[in-house]
């Protein structure tokens, strides 16, 4: 039987601008935050996303959200996709209340559904009567236990969740952990970005290491687990010195040194979608 895949990326690139340290300077440097990325994720599996501070998790996070565009290569996309994220998702100015039906709006809910989903968050996110007071006085750990209970309750097929569960306090955490693997039980795809890789090697099947924009590795949870652990270690132990040059290679490696044809192909693409 063929594998039905939930995501695929194809030499997936995404570019961004890095400003001019020089204020004089007019031309800025861009750089890839994700180069060439290939990787298939099959329905139903459950994939941690591993990688070092500014390796590119979150614009992966809000590429396979449909939020940012690509800027090379495909993105393949099989059902509703709903991200979870500290910063993401919520307007400030609006209720709760007024959030949950904008969400529902957006995605083209009838109000019933919409209704049933509001049910779902009074109940999950017991924020009580908070959900009728603008998102912008509620606290950081109350936005994420509105975020969160919106995004589970909508029942997505392919469930992103990024660096959400630290914000939440200990028994809200461990709530959306046992409602993700309800969702997990029901063959929902879920990636999962954590720095935590207890969280990541407890709730995940498959383990993804992103570093400096690059996929370094995809598979085995153990392995990749491990050998991302080792690096970090290898990492801590470096002096400043080295740090600062292991940062700077790294990022050398990211910076776009364009290739006869390159910007065609970027422009004919932001032109005619190609
Ligand atoms: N809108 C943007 N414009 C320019 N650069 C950006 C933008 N968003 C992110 N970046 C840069 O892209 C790179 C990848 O950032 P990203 O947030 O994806 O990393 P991350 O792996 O999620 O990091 P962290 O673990 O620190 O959250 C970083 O160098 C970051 O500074």
């Amino acid at each position: 039987m063929q594998t039905e895949y939930a995501i695929e990326f194809k030499h997936v690139s995404k570019i961004y601008n890095l400003k001019s340290k020089d204020k004089n300077h007019k031309e800025s440097k861009r750089f890839y935050a994700l180069k060439d990325i290939n990787f298939q994720i099959p329905k139903g599996e459950v994939v941690g996303v591993l990688g070092t501070n500014g390796s590119g998790k979150s614009t992966m996070s809000i590429i396979l959200a449909g939020i940012s565009e690509i800027d090379d290569g495909e993105m393949i996309v099989n059902g509703e996709q709903s991200l979870i994220a500290i910063n993401t998702g919520l307007n400030m100015q609006l209720t709760g209340m007024e959030n949950i039906e904008l969400k529902g709006a957006l995605l083209g809910l009838s109000k019933k559904r919409i209704e049933e989903i509001t049910e779902g968050v009074i109940e999950f996110a017991e924020i009580g009567d908070f959900l009728y007071q603008p998102v912008k006085k509620y606290s950081s750990g109350m936005k994420s236990r509105l975020g969160f209970s919106i995004n589970l309750c909508l029942n997505p097929d392919i469930l992103i969740v990024d660096e959400a569960l630290s914000v939440g306090d200990k028994g809200f955490a461990q709530k959306c952990i046992d409602k993700m693997n309800e969702l997990k039980d029901d063959g929902k795809t879920i990636i999962f970005i954590s720095h935590s890789l207890t969280q990541v090697r407890e709730f995940c099947q498959k383990a993804m290491w992103i570093e400096g924009g690059m996929l370094k590795e995809y598979g085995d949870i153990e392995e990749v687990c491990d050998h991302y652990a080792e690096y970090v270690e290898y990492y801590n132990a470096l002096s400043n010195q080295e740090k600062n040059a292991e940062r700077d290679r790294k990022f050398a490696k990211r910076i776009i040194k364009a290739e006869p044809g390159f910007w065609k192909r970027i422009l004919d693409k932001l032109r005619f979608g190609k």
